[in-house]
């Protein structure tokens, strides 16, 4: 796969962008509305043609605003899953997806065999003979996903690819796109505001906000030290990688003990995701309790109103408390505390 590179200013929408995704890398774009989230899928894809800009795929310039390069949307190698399927209503499923190799000239029934091929990788071959009112959100959005890969793009890009699903549906289609991102290292810009997703399908972070990039980082630093108002806002999370185990997570810090999301088992690499406003802070070990605890020291106390962030050093972890709380434990940098959450307040989910 490729790498991405793109420099881009629209002045109609107030939009000035930079940002990079390395070759075979996923980076999950985050902002509020019209933060211009759709506007860089518009521009990579060649919809929309910036005032000035540059955008490189691998080794192909697709727009350079300096030399007049303007690739058409067609030859740009690059696929664009929107939150509805989109397909064409009048073709079966796997007509929708032999439409791919047909629009670059394989003949029909290698074409045919080519879908067939795409739709069985994506779990839908079943579905073939079905047109698209025949089919269910997740099934025709599988329909979709397998049609992007018979193009055989060098660049994915998935627009809130689960948010037109049920939440029945959404997880199966978040682990496929995790396992097609995954394997040869398929190069991809995943739009979402689900920190779910952005922790399943990427391995980097962009937040946009007011057209442009105003934080990147991995995933693990903008989801539990967010520096971006809107990243602090969905995220702020504390998480724990390690390796899935029955009733938990296996971790540097030992067992951690949570519920386990669908489709994640006992092996895979997997984070434990707690809010801090769900961890309690006790000065002595509790006992006797199905709880968690993590001994840890406090590194630094950050008021928020009528709560306070105490943040441990090393892990990174964090609790919310209140303020009184943090008077009554008398909490200060190098204190010895117990961090300690429930099990049930803690999800485990596989990720990239
Ligand atoms: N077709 C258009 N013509 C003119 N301006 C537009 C058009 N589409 C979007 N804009 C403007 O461009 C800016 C960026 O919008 P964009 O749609 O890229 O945001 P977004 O991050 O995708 O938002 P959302 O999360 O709501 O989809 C906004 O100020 C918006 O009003």
């Amino acid at each position: 796969m490729s790498a991405l590179h793109v420099e881009a200013r629209v002045e109609a929408r107030g939009v000035d962008l930079s940002l990079d995704v390395e070759s075979g890398g996923a980076l999950a774009v985050l902002g509020p509305n019209g933060a211009g989230k759709s506007t860089l899928l518009n521009l990579v894809a060649g919809l929309l043609r910036p005032d000035t800009g540059r955008i490189v795929l691998g080794d192909r310039v697709l727009t350079d605003t300096g030399t007049g390069v303007d690739v058409p949307p067609h030859r740009r190698s690059v696929a664009l899953l929107a939150q509805e399927a989109l397909l064409f209503p009048h073709l079966t499923a796997v007509g929708n997806v032999a439409f791919a190799p047909r629009s670059v000239g394989t003949g029909r029934r290698q074409a045919h065999r080519e879908a067939m091929r795409w739709l069985d990788a994506v779990d839908a071959a079943e579905f073939a003979d079905r047109r698209p009112r025949e089919l269910s959100g997740g099934q025709a959005q599988r329909v979709a996903i397998a049609r992007a890969l018979a193009a055989r793009p060098r660049l994915l890009m998935l627009d809130e690819p689960m948010s037109a699903l049920d939440v029945t549906a959404a997880p199966a289609i978040r682990s496929l796109l995790r396992r097609i991102l995954r394997e040869r290292d398929r190069t991809a810009l995943v739009v979402t505001h689900d920190p779910l997703d952005v922790l399943a399908l990427a391995d980097r972070v962009a937040v946009i906000d007011g057209g442009t990039v105003v934080e990147t980082g991995s995933v693990r630093e903008v989801l539990t030290r967010p520096r971006s108002a809107f990243a602090a806002r969905i995220a702020g999370v504390n998480l724990v990688a390690g390796t899935a185990a029955a009733d938990g997570l296996d971790t540097d810090l030992g067992p951690v003990h949570g519920i386990l999301d669908t489709g994640c088992r006992p092996g895979d690499r997997a984070v434990a995701v707690f809010s801090p406003a769900a961890v309690a802070v006790y000065t002595d070990e509790p006992h006797g309790s199905p709880r968690n605890s993590f001994r840890v020291t406090v590194a630094d106390l950050e008021a928020h109103g009528a709560t306070v962030l105490v943040r441990a050093a090393g892990s990174g972890l964090a609790a919310e408390i209140t303020a009184a709380a943090v008077a009554d434990l008398v909490l200060e940098p190098g204190a010895q505390v117990w961090f300690v959450v429930k099990a049930t307040e803690i999800g485990i989910h596989r990720s990239a």
